[in-house]
């Protein structure tokens, strides 16, 4: 197929290339767009026992990986990421390498994961053995000593919560970093983190890219939130859903055993409600899930109150899982940011918790037991489970193969099940969220039986707005934009992202 350059966009981050029938390859740097003539090395897997009988082992330099999965018979071939792997050519000897692992933002199950099978994969794989770990995030690169790490100290450590090698927020500063990297004679930097993270690492990769280093800067998406756009889910998320449910099981057990008996269950989730939703969808026993991407309403025809009463006076009880960013609009503002710039919430789940409380013994003059659980650290400070280490186990593996191959700029995603390589812009450019138009939210609706929170005349409007039947709703080809399609009504915020799962 003939494809044609198109040049690039977005401060060189992004190569757009275009080719037959609307194929478009959003490609990410290589060492060889600005610097010429470096030498290349055969990859050493070639003679490794355990890949060189593998048939087809090497992913072909023309493998792409289609962003839109469904599509009729005359869509457009659409947008395209980079498949990675492992390439016939590499353009590190194994001695040259000088590794170096961050770990930036909140906790995630599976960051230890990240970092085991970085160290193993550059071992392994390609026999490198200089790999340094950064202590406590990116302000580690300039103001701390750095840790050796081998197969050998991190053997155990993905059995661990956390991250060995600390975390921060805050403390970007991309001259200082860039500076320690020169000096330390750094080569590949794995930087393993969150929507801020992966900005900060774009800007060292477009620094290191202005003084012309062979740096290669390689990305590994975290985020227990689940809030990363493109990917098929962050790693993570499914052990995070599956501790959420010992907290629903709690609440339900509380409520259940009560006259009027309420458990409240505050999960986390600042502007995307998917663990809430999964958490919810998987557990069955919860009757209203409340997300940042719903807004909900206490009072009146429709509200939360009106569904709470009738959900006890059917069951005798209820379970009510809510986001901790879900609500905030109808909370006093706080207006404090975290270190990196994150708006710090107020605690809805005890705001909601009082004012249930306040409403059935002022109004109703009803009893009622309300437990309120919190587990939002529980959630993520624990180890990954299985299926989540086989994902960070190929994440950390396309990280290593991507930079061992002279990519750089990139950030390692699954994308419909395979591998890919995807520009740091696409990532950063838009935060993912729960649409709540998909289907997604249709079955959990439907599954817990709770009010959409959207009047009828709102319905109508929304109606009116959708397009056409045959319009591909889970394209992801076009759903860039992170702006509410439609907010007319203070009540009604819907997002045009991809939807995950649908
Ligand atoms: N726009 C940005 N540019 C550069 N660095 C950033 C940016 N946003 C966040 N960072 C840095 O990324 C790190 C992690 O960001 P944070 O938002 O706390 O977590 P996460 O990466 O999980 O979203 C912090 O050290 C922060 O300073
Ligand atoms: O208290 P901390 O450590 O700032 O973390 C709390 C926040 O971390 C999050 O899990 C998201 O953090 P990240 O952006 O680092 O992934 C939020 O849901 C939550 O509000
Ligand atoms: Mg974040």
């Amino acid at each position: 197929m003939a494809i044609s350059s198109t040049g690039s966009q977005n401060d060189y981050q992004m190569n757009v290339v275009k080719g037959e029938f609307g194929y478009v390859l959003e490609d990410v740097p290589h060492f060889i767009d600005y610097i010429p003539d470096l030498p290349t090395y055969p990859n050493p897997l070639r003679s490794n026992p355990a890949y060189s009988v593998v048939k087809q082992y090497f992913v072909d330099v023309d493998d792409t990986v289609p962003q839109k999965i469904v599509v009729h018979k005359d869509t457009p071939r659409g947008v395209h990421f980079r498949r990675a792997g492992p390439r016939q050519k590499v353009y590190f000897a194994s001695d040259e390498v000088q590794a170096c692992i961050v770990t930036c933002g909140g906790l995630c199950p599976g960051l230890n994961t990240v970092i085991r099978e970085i160290v193993h994969s550059l071992d392994c794989m390609y026999g490198v053995s200089k790999v340094l770990g950064i202590d406590g995030g990116y302000r580690g690169f300039y103001s701390k000593n750095t840790i050796t790490l081998t197969p050998k100290t991190v053997n155990d450590i993905h059995k661990r919560g956390g991250t060995i090698l600390g975390t921060s927020r805050g403390g970007h500063e991309t001259m200082k970093i860039v500076d320690s990297i020169q000096d330390r004679g750094i080569n590949q930097v794995y930087i393993i983190g969150g929507d801020g993270t992966q900005k900060g690492a774009a800007v060292i990769y477009e620094e290191i890219r202005k003084r012309g280093l062979k740096v290669a800067v390689a990305g590994i998406p975290k985020t227990i939130d689940n809030d990363i756009p493109v990917i098929d889910k962050s790693f993570g998320f499914d052990t995070a859903v599956e501790e959420a449910q010992r907290a629903i099981n709690a609440a339900h057990v509380e409520a259940e055993s009560a006259e009027n008996g309420i458990g409240v269950v505050k999960l986390m989730g600042r502007y995307s409600g998917f663990i809430a939703m999964y958490a919810t969808l998987a557990s069955r026993d919860v009757d209203c899930c409340l997300i940042p991407e719903s807004p909900f309403y206490l009072e009146g025809e429709g509200g939360l109150f009106e569904y709470i009463e009738t959900c006890l006076k059917e069951n005798g009880h209820m379970v009510i899982v809510i986001a901790e960013g879900a609500g905030q609009e109808l909370l006093a503002a706080k207006n404090e940011q975290d270190a990196s710039g994150n708006r710090l919430l107020q605690d809805v789940g005890l705001w909601i918790s009082q004012k249930i409380k306040d409403h059935f013994a002022n109004q109703l003059k009803m009893p009622l037991t309300l437990k309120y659980i919190d587990p939002t650290y529980m959630v993520r400070a624990i180890p990954s489970n299985a299926s989540d280490n086989v994902y960070c186990t190929l994440l950390a593996q396309s990280a290593v193969h991507g930079a061992m191959a002279g990519y750089t700029g990139f950030t390692t995603g699954l994308v419909n099940g395979r591998h890919t390589f995807i520009p740091f812009n696409r990532i950063t450019e838009r935060q993912n969220k729960v649409v709540t138009t998909d289907r997604m939210w249709a079955r959990l609706l439907s599954s817990t039986n709770q009010p959409s929170f959207i009047s009828p005349k709102e319905t109508a409007e929304i109606q009116k707005q959708k397009k056409p039947a045959t319009q591909l709703l889970d394209d992801g080809g076009d759903c860039y934009d992170d702006k509410p399609a439609y907010n007319k009504f203070s009540r009604v915020s819907l997002y045009t992202g991809c939807a995950s799962y649908n």
